[in-house]
C-alpha cells in the first residue's frame, strides 16, 4: 500500500511565514509536536469576538484547563459543563472536486516520506505554498515560533502529527477492516486516515479540517495523488492504461466528500445536505483532543454523526503542554456525559506518552 501527502509542512513553515503587506500570509510552524498554541489573528470568514475566542493559551504552560464552569456554548444542545467555552465557529463550507483531478496535483512534487511507518508513504510537496494562501488569513505575527497552530485561526491541520502514525500501525497490526463502511476522517489534515480507509475498499469517506486551506491544498491532493498512484501500480501493464486509469481515479475520489469549518458548523451542514443522513460507521479522528475549550463540539459531533453501532478511533498524546488538554480530561469528559464507553486499545510509552482509544454508544439503539 502506498501513501502520499503533499508538504513537509516543516520545510514551508519552519521559517515563520511572515505575513504579507496585505496580511494575506499566514503559516507558522514548528517541528515540535507538543500542541503548544498561540491565538492570533481573526478567521476569515468569522471575526470572533474576544469572548468567543476563549483565554489565550501561553506556549509551555502545563496548568490543567480551569474546572469552573465556563459561559455555557452558543448553539450547543449537549447543555454546559466544565468545557463548554466555544471559541469561534468558522463556518462550513464544502470543497468541489475539480473535474479535471490533473489540476489539484498542480505544482505538487511528490515524494517518499521517510520513516518507519507500517506502510510505505510519499510525500506530495506543495513547493508554491506561500503563494497559494490568497484569503485563508492565518496570521504568523508576532506568533511563536514553538507553536503548532492557532486557536481559533489554523488549527494544525497542515503538520502531519504522531498519532496519526500510531493509528497507521494499529489498523495494520489489527488488519484493521473497511470495506463497505462510511468514514469521516474528523480533523484530517493530510487525511492519511481517510486514504487508508479508501484504500481498504471503506463505500464512502469524508473529510473535515478546520481550514480550507488544509483541504484544498493538502488533504485533496493527497487523496488524488494515492488514488493515482495506486493506479499507475495496478495498471501498468494493461494495454489500455490511461483510460483505465482516468475512470478508476475519478470512481475513488468520488467516494470521497471534503469538508472545512468547526465541528458543530460542520454536523449541521452534513445533516442538513442530505434528507437522510446516514450516520457514519466509523469515525477516526487523531490528535483532536488538546483543547478543552473544544471538548463540547467535539463530543456533539461523535453523538450527531456516529452510527449506533458505529465506533470512534481516537489517537492522541496523554497531555498537550500549552494547551491543557488530553486523555485524562477527555475521557473525563466523556464520562460525565455518559453516552460513550471509552476503552483503551494501546497506550504507546515512547517519547511523549499516547493513547488510542475507542468509543461506542452506551446503549447502541
Ligand atoms: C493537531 S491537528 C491534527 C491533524 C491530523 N489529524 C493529524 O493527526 O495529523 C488537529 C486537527 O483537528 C481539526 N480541528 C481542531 N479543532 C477543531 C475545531 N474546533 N473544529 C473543527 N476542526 C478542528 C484541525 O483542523 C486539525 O486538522
Amino acid at each position: 500500500m502506498t501513501f502520499q501527502f503533499n508538504f513537509t509542512i516543516e520545510d514551508h513553515l519552519e521559517n515563520e511565514l511572515a505575513p504579507a503587506g496585505d496580511g494575506a500570509l499566514t503559516l507558522n510552524s514548528s517541528k515540535a509536536s507538543s500542541g503548544s498554541v498561540s491565538r492570533k489573528g481573526e478567521p476569515e470568514n468569522k471575526k470572533c469576538s474576544e469572548e468567543h475566542l476563549g483565554k489565550p493559551k501561553s506556549v509551555g504552560n502545563a496548568a490543567p484547563p480551569p474546572e469552573a464552569d465556563p459561559p455555557s456554548a452558543a448553539g450547543s444542545s449537549e447543555g454546559s459543563g466544565p468545557h463548554d467555552d466555544r471559541p469561534c465557529l468558522r463556518l462550513a463550507k464544502e470543497h468541489a472536486v475539480p473535474r479535471d483531478l490533473k489540476k489539484v496535483l498542480e505544482n505538487k512534487v511528490i515524494e517518499m516520506l521517510p520513516g518507519l511507518q507500517p506502510v510505505n508513504i510519499s510525500v506530495v510537496k506543495t513547493t508554491l505554498l506561500k503563494e497559494n494562501f490568497p484569503g485563508e488569513n492565518i496570521v504568523s505575527e508576532n506568533f511563536s515560533p514553538h507553536s503548532d497552530l492557532i486557536t481559533g485561526v489554523y488549527e494544525g491541520g497542515l503538520k502531519i502529527w504522531e498519532c496519526t502514525f500510531d493509528l497507521l500501525a494499529y489498523f495494520t497490526k489489527a488488519n484493521m477492516k473497511f470495506s463497505g463502511k462510511k468514514v469521516l476522517d474528523l480533523g484530517c489534515g493530510s487525511g492519511l486516515l481517510g486514504i487508508t480507509a479508501l484504500k481498504g475498499g471503506a463505500r464512502e469517506i469524508h473529510f473535515q479540517d478546520y481550514n480550507n486551506l488544509v483541504i484544498d491544498e493538502v488533504t485533496l491532493p493527497n487523496v488524488v495523488a494515492n488514488s493515482t498512484l495506486e493506479e499507475e501500480e495496478n495498471y501498468v501493464n494493461e494495454p489500455d492504461t490511461k483510460r483505465c486509469r482516468k475512470s478508476r481515479v475519478a470512481q475513488e475520489v468520488c467516494k470521497c466528500r471534503f469538508f472545512s469549518g468547526e465541528w458543530s458548523e460542520f454536523c449541521k451542514l452534513v445533516l442538513s445536505s442530505e434528507k437522510l443522513f446516514v450516520k457514519y460507521d466509523l469515525i477516526l479522528t487523531s490528535e483532536t483532543i488538546y483543547n478543552p475549550d473544544y471538548y463540547s463540539a467535539l463530543h456533539q459531533a461523535f453523538h450527531r454523526l456516529l452510527g449506533e453501532n458505529g465506533r470512534v478511533l481516537l489517537a492522541s498524546k496523554a497531555h498537550y503542554f500549552g494547551v491543557g488538554g488530553g486523555v485524562h480530561l477527555f475521557q473525563k469528559f466523556v464520562q460525565e456525559r455518559d453516552i460513550f464507553e471509552t476503552r483503551i486499545l494501546k497506550i504507546i510509552d515512547e517519547g511523549l506518552k499516547r493513547f488510542l482509544i475507542e468509543m461506542t454508544f452506551k446503549q447502541p439503539g
